[in-house]
């Protein structure tokens, strides 16, 4: 898998403008699937409990001057009634702010439950994930914006949604109040400082939310690098490669950190600002009611009134402008917020675009084929697999044909060897059959379906997922189907023997054994592929695409393993250089290079 370069300018798209208000909105309708979504009964109780909370705090906040009241006339019944008072008030407080937060965190887990499945929808449809790592390089990183960016996302997000959903209802209320005690002057200057300061902030915020898309793609990239090591930490140990993977590393970290100093210089701005609107809106109380008092408003007052006046009025202000603050105070979650809304939004759109293209293909692979059909299970399957008429092929992005108007037809019995130099195009003609490239030129026809009884592909690269040896052995079937208990385990034992991995069954400790280790470091390349064999025989497809799979066994385990697959009636398709192989195959298909092909009957079988 190729890191790709950072696409340019990818970052200076990366703003507060339109294009992320509607990928905001667009990730929004994930999170909000239907107005009776668990996440908006989630998002309506956090309100509820947020205004409690806020009604709870108001009354807490008048208690300490009837304390004064009650001191003051040294009335003792008033005094246990008030604590007793207030002690409730405090413990409903404080329950009701741990719920709040309690709340919060649930829709954390389900917003990102909720997003990160939505993405894996769209990635796992078709061969997406393919083409996505593969054969595009626009998209950096999609497995850290699935895991990373969507988690940051929804925890941001989570934070800042307490504070947004209470926002609406104080703000008016201390509207109302601090209109009451200033008139108009007071809330006009508050909302206008308000205006003001966001426009500044948001000049401010708008390099960051860029720099921070950069910085995630190069948190990406280094990430990748220590994943390439764990994978071939082995290859890499016999290079003796520490030293030079040590320095690339670094190289890697150090333009991270680079970037995320050239980030923190660019906050600094946005702190510098968000903490001079704090500061400064807390004298704006005092300039608010200065006004009238030096323009004579209230040149009748006594000192003792006008201070009365100006503590009742800063009150009100300084709660309506705290409001404001804090909203402001919001910036920089909402910059993060922001980036990541860009980078998951990006991924969202190639995803939806990439998967409507290859919805009319899919047709034809996974949702067809019954995962769950075993062996054993009935199937009506064409004799044909594939059939190709004047097919072209090219690598992508290179207009030198591999291949150059090749006619085939591949039917039951008829066994095809494919033979060829190094980088001819054998693996590319795999892929076209495959579904996973598209041929320049010509028709490529798929006649029989992907899977069991259909026609199984083993790569040149064997794959084994996390799981038990059971799990290897019928993957991808999910489960075993049907349900044969002990006889599929029979079944599995013989086949194990067969391609000679009886020992495996004891190293394991049972085919349901869950294993802890990672099978491409403690199985030996041949093992592998024996391996693969063996789910090839319990799959027993009609048709078997074998690239070079028998590149790592003795020609003796080669012969062997073609003699069960064609005891199983199996018709296959190798890739391979040696020769030995001819004598399993009546067709050879040589590949000559430059888009030349040959093909010959063989004197085997
Ligand atoms: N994803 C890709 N993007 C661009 N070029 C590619 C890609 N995959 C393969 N190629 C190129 O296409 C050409 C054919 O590759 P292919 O894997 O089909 O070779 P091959 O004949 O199977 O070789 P080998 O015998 O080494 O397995 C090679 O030059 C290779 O570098």
């Amino acid at each position: 898998m190729a890191v790709p370069a950072a696409a340019p300018g990818a970052g200076s798209r990366s703003k507060l403008g339109l294009q992320f208000l509607q990928r905001f909105l667009q990730i929004q309708k994930v999170l909000f699937p239907s107005w009776s979504s668990e996440n908006v009964l989630m998002f309506l109780t956090l309100l509820c409990v947020a205004l409690l909370e806020q009604l709870v705090i108001y009354q807490v906040g008048l208690i300490p001057s009837q304390f004064y009241q009650v001191l003051g006339s040294k009335d003792l019944n008033g005094f246990k009634r008030l604590t007793f008072l207030a002690v409730v008030l405090i413990v409903l407080n404080a329950t009701l702010k741990s719920f709040d937060q309690f709340t919060c965190n649930l829709l954390y887990v389900s917003w990102r439950k909720g997003l990160t499945e939505h993405l894996h929808r769209l990635y796992f449809r078709g061969r997406v994930y393919y083409t996505l790592n593969v054969l595009r390089d626009d998209i950096d990183n999609p497995d850290q914006r699935i895991s990373q960016d969507v988690e940051r996302f929804c925890r941001q997000l989570s934070s800042m949604a307490r504070q947004l959903i209470i926002s609406p209802f104080t703000l008016v209320y201390y509207t109302y109040q601090c209109f009451q005690s200033t008139g108009w002057l007071g809330p006009v200057s508050i909302f206008g400082y308000f205006i003001l300061g966001t426009m500044v902030n948001k000049l401010l915020m708008g390099p960051i939310v860029a720099k921070l898309v950069q910085q995630e793609k190069l948190e990406g990239d280094f990430r990748f690098k220590h994943m390439q090591i764990r994978v071939n930490a082995e290859p890499a140990a016999f290079y003796r490669a520490g030293h030079v993977e040590h320095m690339r590393t670094d190289r890697r970290l150090q333009r991270l950190l680079q970037t995320q100093r050239e980030l923190m210089s660019r906050e600094l701005w946005l702190y510098i600002g968000v903490n001079t609107f704090d500061y400064l809106g807390s004298i704006l109380s005092y300039v608010v009611i200065a006004i009238p008092i030096f323009s004579g408003v209230y040149g009748d007052l006594s000192p003792t009134e006008l201070s009365t006046l100006v503590s009742k009025n800063a009150f009100v202000c300084i709660y309506l402008i705290s409001c404001f603050t804090r909203l402001i105070d919001l910036s920089t979650t909402l910059t993060d917020v922001a980036g990541y809304t860009h980078r998951i939004g990006e991924l969202q759109e190639t995803l939806l675009d990439m998967s409507l293209k290859s919805q009319d293909s899919e047709d034809l692979d996974e949702s067809k084929w019954d995962m769950d059909m075993a062996p054993g299970w009935p199937a009506e399957l064409a004799d044909t697999a594939f059939a190709l008429e004047r097919v072209s092929i090219s690598a992508p992005s290179s207009d030198k044909p591999l291949i150059k108007d090749l006619g085939l037809k591949i039917s039951e019995g008829q066994n095809l060897l494919i033979t060829g130099n190094t980088g001819t195009g054998k693996t590319s003609l795999l892929r076209v059959l495959g579904g996973l490239w598209e041929s320049t030129r010509g028709s490529v026809q798929m006649l029989t379906d992907f899977g069991p009884h259909g026609v199984l592909f083993l790569p040149q690269k064997p794959f084994f997922t996390d799981g038990t040896l059971r799990e290897q052995v019928i993957y991808p079937l999910k489960e075993i189907y049907p349900d044969s208990g002990s006889a599929d385990d029979e079944r599995i034992v013989r086949f194990l023997e067969l391609a000679g991995l009886s020992s495996l069954v004891t190293r394991t400790g049972g085919l349901d054994q869950q294993v802890d280790w990672n099978w491409y470091d403690v199985l030996s390349p041949g093992e592998m592929q024996r391996l693969s064999f063996t789910r090839l025989f319990y799959l027993q497809p009609k048709f078997a695409v074998l690239d070079e799979a028998t590149s790592a066994l003795t020609e003796e385990v080669e012969s062997e393993l073609y003699r069960i697959c064609h005891q199983l009636g199996m018709t296959c398709i190798s890739v391979g250089h040696r020769r030995s192989l001819e004598k399993f195959h009546s067709w050879v298909l040589k590949l000559c290079g430059g888009g030349k092909w040959e093909l010959t009957r063989t004197k085997g079988e």
